[in-house]
């Protein structure tokens, strides 16, 4: 064991590191020094001359003597004294290295006995800015405090390999969003899809504790960066300059349906069946068809290959599907109409870059679903080259688009909760430029091999225990270390585990109105890694 007698007087620091290994750190420090959970310390190693940076994981009184009960004694202050003998151990993280190339690095090496550790100074945090990426959400957290000079930014190039955004209800996750699309307003770096069935993305409203917000149009600066499709009147279009949201039959496929209803086994057969099937055809040969008479053999009517491919189907099992066609028309008459759709100005506003919100207030979670799983199957099979719109010069899968999808257990819940083409767009959708964003109050109602997918978790507080343990073990980072500060944090807090940066990143989020007036104020900056090599 070390002993804590400071020999190098011109050094005040009494902070050694005396152990442990690689991937954890054992120190100590004095029994009444002021360390907190997430501290952020540095190590200098000055044999190797490296220096280290590593995170507080755990706080244990710890003493030299002899006698393991010598604190529990009655009157124990007049027999020990509280000197260097009695101190406390601190369990830390390591984060990375600084190499002699001046880069940082992810933590391969272990310290020197008896390094320095000591509290990082402003000029260190240059090191902890290098493995930033370009889109800011926050600034790092250390401990209690926040290190303001150090933006915390997930890296553009990897939203296709998905994100994960784990939050309880209350937690911050709206502001988070808005944050993260105010950033990609500035950036504009991918074009990122959000549908909101709730209208509180576009002019803000009141967040869950009751306070008055503010939305995606008044980040005036960004502006160019916004295209909004709403069903909301003219006047309010006008003012805020936004577009009318269309979408057409033949953007509907009937497989849409299974997102609606529960179906059965001959129901669901009825609709796989009529998958490829244009959607217009299928409206209306189920609309005008009298499935009282309906007779495949004898049937004369525009469709007699639907027709043909449901003979085999009772008319009981039809009259369903047709009431559900019916329900489906009359629910999102507001936006489906038989000709004219937005979708093709959607996905050039998506390809330009852009933030693209579908801007649906109180029309509920069945035209919410209806309308994402619409757009979200257009935007793959372009991107899968299926639809014929590619251009060789050009081609989309370069393009990157991120889907948002809120509560998304819905979708991609394990068993009959998933959808199929969500479901394809995580397995698959990183080849062709297509990321998800999932957003969950209940990861562990998520399937687990499309969390597998997910490279980015941003974890705001989760109370529940099988959530947390359901992340630690799917995130590509060990997370299972921070449980206690993941346990702990507050509204607006995050631990961000994500590709590029080594390391968790304990983050305070931006409050979205102070963020936007920031972002008002300043120019759009370049990217901080931009000219930087990643090949650590
Ligand atoms: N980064 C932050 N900084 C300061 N306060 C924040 C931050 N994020 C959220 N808050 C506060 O926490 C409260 C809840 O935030 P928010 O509405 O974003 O939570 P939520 O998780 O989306 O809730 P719900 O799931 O109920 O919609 C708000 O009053 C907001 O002001």
């Amino acid at each position: 064991m070390t002993s804590l007698i400071d020999i190098d007087t011109e050094d005040t620091s009494k902070f050694r590191l005396i152990g442990d290994r690689v991937l954890s750190y054992l120190f100590a420090v004095p029994h009444d020094d002021e360390l907190y959970i997430g501290d952020i310390l540095k190590i200098t190693d000055p044999i190797k001359g490296l220096v280290f940076f590593a995170k507080v994981s755990d706080l244990v009184h710890d003493s030299n003597f002899a006698d393991p009960k010598w604190d529990r004694r009655p009157h124990t202050g007049h027999f020990y004294t509280f000197g260097e003998d009695v101190y406390i151990l601190v369990e830390a993280i390591p984060l990375g290295y600084v190499g002699t190339d001046g880069r940082f690095k992810k933590p391969r090496t272990i310290p020197a006995k008896f390094s320095k550790v000591e509290r990082p100074g402003s000029e260190d945090f240059a090191f902890l800015r290098q493995v930033m990426g370009d889109i800011e959400v926050g600034v790092m957290k250390t401990g209690q405090d926040v290190l303001q000079d150090v933006r915390v930014s997930l890296h553009s190039a990897v939203m296709r390999q998905h994100m994960g955004v784990f939050a309880t209800t209350g937690m911050g996750k709206s502001n988070f969003m808005k944050v993260f699309c105010a950033s990609c307003m500035a950036v504009r770096r991918f074009g990122l899809l959000i549908v909101d069935p709730h209208g509180e993305y576009v002019a803000g409203g009141m967040s869950s504790t009751g306070q008055n917000t503010r939305g995606l149009i008044h980040y005036q600066a960004g502006r160019e960066g916004l295209s909004v499709f709403t069903i909301r009147d003219e006047q309010f279009r006008k003012k805020y300059l936004l577009d009318r949201l269309w979408l057409e039959h033949d953007d509907f496929r009937a497989p849409d349906l299974l997102l609606l209803y529960e179906h059965s086994p001959p129901q669901r057969e009825v609709v796989e069946m009529l998958e490829s099937t244009p959607g217009s055809a299928v409206i209306d040969f189920f609309t005008k068809t009298d499935f009282g008479t309906f007779d495949a053999e004898t049937y004369d009517g525009e469709y007699p290959y639907i027709a043909r491919d449901l003979r085999n189907f009772s008319t009981s099992t039809l009259t369903v599907i047709q009431r559900r066609i019916q329900g489906m028309l009359k629910r999102n008459g507001a936006f489906f109409r038989r000709k004219g759709s937005s979708i093709p100005d959607i996905i050039r506003a998506l390809h330009d870059n852009q933030v693209v919100l579908i801007d649906i207030p109180r029309m509920g979670e069945q035209s919410e679903l209806f309308v994402l799983s619409i757009i979200t199957r257009r935007i793959l099979r372009q991107h899968q080259g299926d639809d014929g719109a590619g251009d060789a010069e050009d081609p989309v899968q370069r393009r990157q688009v991120l889907i948002s999808i809120e509560e998304a257990q819905r979708v991609l819940g394990s068993g009959t909760g998933s959808t199929q083409i969500f479901r394809e767009c995580a397995m698959e959708g990183r080849k062709f430029g297509v990321g998800l964003c999932v957003v969950t109050q209940q990861p562990k109602n998520i399937d687990a091999r499309v969390l597998a997918q997910l490279n980015t978790f941003v974890v705001m507080g989760l109370s529940d225990h099988g959530d947390r343990d359901i992340i630690a073990s799917s995130a590509k980072q060990d997370l299972s270390r921070l449980d206690t500060e993941i346990q702990t944090l507050e509204p607006g807090e995050a631990v961000i585990s994500t590709l590029n940066i080594p390391f968790p990143v304990s983050t305070r989020i931006h409050l979205f109105e102070e963020y936007i007036d920031d972002l008002g104020r300043v120019p759009v900056k370049k990217p901080i890694d931009e000219g930087l090599d990643w090949s650590y």
